[in-house]
Formats: C-alpha cells, sequence, structure tokens
C-alpha cells in the first residue's frame, strides 16, 4: 500500500495552545480517509500544515513524497484543496474565476468542468460576491476538482450545501474516487455525509491520533446493547472496559460494546457479569453514535 500523505509525530503550537501534539498518520493512495475530532481537536491546523499554511514546530509531513515545507507547482497542480474559510476573489463572476484558474493547471478537464458546473447548477455570469454561501463552495470545489487532482484535500466542504446538492457531491465523489482512484483527506463534522464517503477514519482528540481504522471495522466492532434484567439491583462496579457509558434505567441497562466479536460471546461475557441478566439485544450504530460515543468517552478520559 503506497501513502500520499504520511505525518510523523507532527507538534504545532499556538503560543499556549498546543494544537497538534505528536501526531501520526497515513493517508492510503484510492482511498477516501476522515478525519474527525470534537472542536478544536487540531483538524484544520494538521490540514494546514500538510498544506504548507502553517509551518509544523517540529515532527514531518509528507505530500505527494515531498516535505510540506518544500511544496511546489509539482504537487499543487495535483493537489485539490476546498476549505470553509478559503479566500475567494469574490470581485470575479464564477466565469472570471474559473478563466482565472484554468492556466493554472496544464491538466485542467474542460468537459470535466462542464459537467461539474451542470451538476453544480452555477450561475456563471454573477460575482463570486453575489453569490450564496454553498454556491461560493460549489464554486471553490469546483475550481479544484476540475483538474482531476491526484489528492483531494477537504475542510468541512458540505458546510451550506443543502442536502440534495450534498448528495450529488457525494455521489460525485464516489463516482470519481472509483473510477479515477482519488486520494481524498477529508474533516468534517457532518458525519452521516462522511459514513456514506469514507473507507477509512482517523479520529484526533486533543493534537493527537486518537483511533485510525476502516469504516468497516469500526463499524462491526461497535453495538448498542440492551439488557433486560430482572430486578431493579444496581449493576457491579467492575463491568468489562469495553462496554462504554453504561446506564441503567429500572430494569434495564444500557451501554455500547466497544469490541463486539460476534453474538454467544457477548451472551457469555454478560451471562459471567451479570447475574441478573434475563435477555438482550444488540443494535449495528451508526458512525455519528460511534463518535458520540467515543468523543464522550474521550472527554471522561481528559477529565480524569
Ligand atoms: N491561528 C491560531 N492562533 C491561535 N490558536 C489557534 C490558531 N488556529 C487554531 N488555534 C487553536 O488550536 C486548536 C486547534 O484548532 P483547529 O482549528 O485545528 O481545530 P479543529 O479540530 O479544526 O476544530 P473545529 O472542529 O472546531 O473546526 C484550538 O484550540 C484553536 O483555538
Amino acid at each position: 500500500m503506497s501513502f500520499l500523505i504520511e505525518l510523523a509525530d507532527l507538534h504545532k503550537r499556538f503560543r499556549k495552545t498546543e494544537a497538534v501534539s505528536g501526531l501520526s498518520l497515513q493517508v492510503p493512495e484510492g482511498q477516501v480517509t476522515a478525519l474527525l475530532g470534537p472542536n478544536g481537536a487540531g483538524k484544520t491546523t494538521t490540514l494546514k500544515c500538510l498544506l504548507n499554511l502553517h509551518r509544523p514546530d517540529s515532527g514531518s509531513a509528507t505530500v505527494l513524497g515531498c516535505d510540506s515545507k518544500k511544496l511546489g507547482p509539482a504537487q499543487f497542480t495535483q493537489l485539490g484543496y476546498v476549505s470553509e474559510s478559503m479566500e475567494l476573489p469574490l470581485w470575479m463572476t464564477v466565469d472570471q474565476f474559473l478563466a482565472y484558474c484554468r492556466p493554472l493547471y496544464p491538466q485542467w478537464d474542460r468537459e470535466f468542468e462542464a459537467k461539474l458546473l451542470t451538476q453544480f447548477d452555477l450561475p456563471l455570469r454573477t460575482k463570486l460576491r453575489d453569490l450564496s454561501r454553498g454556491m461560493r463552495m460549489k464554486a471553490a470545489l469546483l475550481s479544484s476538482l476540475a483538474y482531476r487532482p491526484k489528492l483531494v484535500i477537504l475542510d468541512e466542504p458540505f458546510s451550506g450545501l443543502d442536502p440534495l446538492v450534498r448528495d450529488e457531491f457525494i455521489r460525485g465523489l464516489l463516482e470519481l474516487t472509483e473510477q479515477e482512484g482519488w486520494t481524498v483527506l477529508i474533516s468534517s463534522h457532518d458525519i452521516e455525509e462522511v459514513q456514506r464517503l469514507a473507507d477509512r477514519i482517523a479520529i484526533i482528540n486533543r493534537g493527537k491520533l486518537a483511533l485510525d481504522e476502516t469504516n468497516d471495522s469500526l463499524q462491526s466492532r461497535f453495538r448498542a446493547v440492551e439488557i433486560h434484567l430482572t430486578d431493579t439491583t444496581k449493576p457491579p462496579a467492575q463491568l468489562p472496559t469495553t462496554w462504554l457509558h453504561p446506564e441503567q434505567a429500572a430494569r434495564t441497562l444500557r451501554f455500547v460494546e466497544s469490541q463486539f466479536i460476534d453474538e454467544p460471546t457477548l451472551a457469555r461475557q454478560i451471562q459471567s457479569h451479570l447475574s441478573t441478566a434475563l435477555t438482550h439485544q444488540t443494535t449495528p450504530m451508526t458512525l455519528r453514535e460511534i463518535f458520540i460515543a467515543l468523543a464522550r468517552a474521550y472527554r471522561l478520559q481528559d477529565t480524569r
């Protein structure tokens, strides 16, 4: 497996804030990797270090085989970056903006540009300043995808997009990642969208990598569990550490199993820890539910 992004022990501090604190991560070629994490976890700072918009204090960031501090035209023409906060030449019309971008990228694909224009339904004669936030995002996306970059880095790309456009954008991105083997690194709080797109999930907490695994493996090892008890006796204090956030209400105990293997294994575990267990139910969890369970666990760890 080859990696288009490699971060090794990356550190970035802003005065008293250690925004990125020893982050190591590899982004495999041809896959969509999602970077998730609570507010302030260090996602944007990491992406900016990758793009040489911030200079790391120590550690290394390699993008398309090049040290991020030395990125030049050879890399930037293969790299598409869209961020919620990126600055656009607002005085230009969409048409002028695209005409301005085209010569910067020798491999700009006019046919693909036309397809994206239709898909995004962008008004060519309107100034970027006069577009809605979502429309501006679409213009930014178009200008970063039309040259078919090898690597696409997206920071909160769905912000301001309405549900229909989000859906179209995801379909388009999925089609392109499958057809063209695009590598995508996407940071977003829109987890339903991420669930549809991502092959891998990386979670950052307090500037460090807290989790890095495939979306499939994550979904298969998490289950919401509900146990029906014979009476209201409190469960023992020592439950398995893989049972996250146990909560009892009357004769029901609920928790999140974070290392689910199969039903018989879980049933044996329940019998050995809870003598009052009568029956139980397990339910697969969405990525959003898994993320919430993990974020709660990180918060508990951080406050200990
Ligand atoms: N230019 C800056 N100057 C000072 N502090 C900064 C700067 N940029 C980021 N920070 C701080 O670094 C930490 C990480 O911020 P960052 O924007 O990378 O987080 P994030 O994970 O992208 O958050 P969010 O999900 O809220 O966008 C935060 O505490 C933030 O306040």
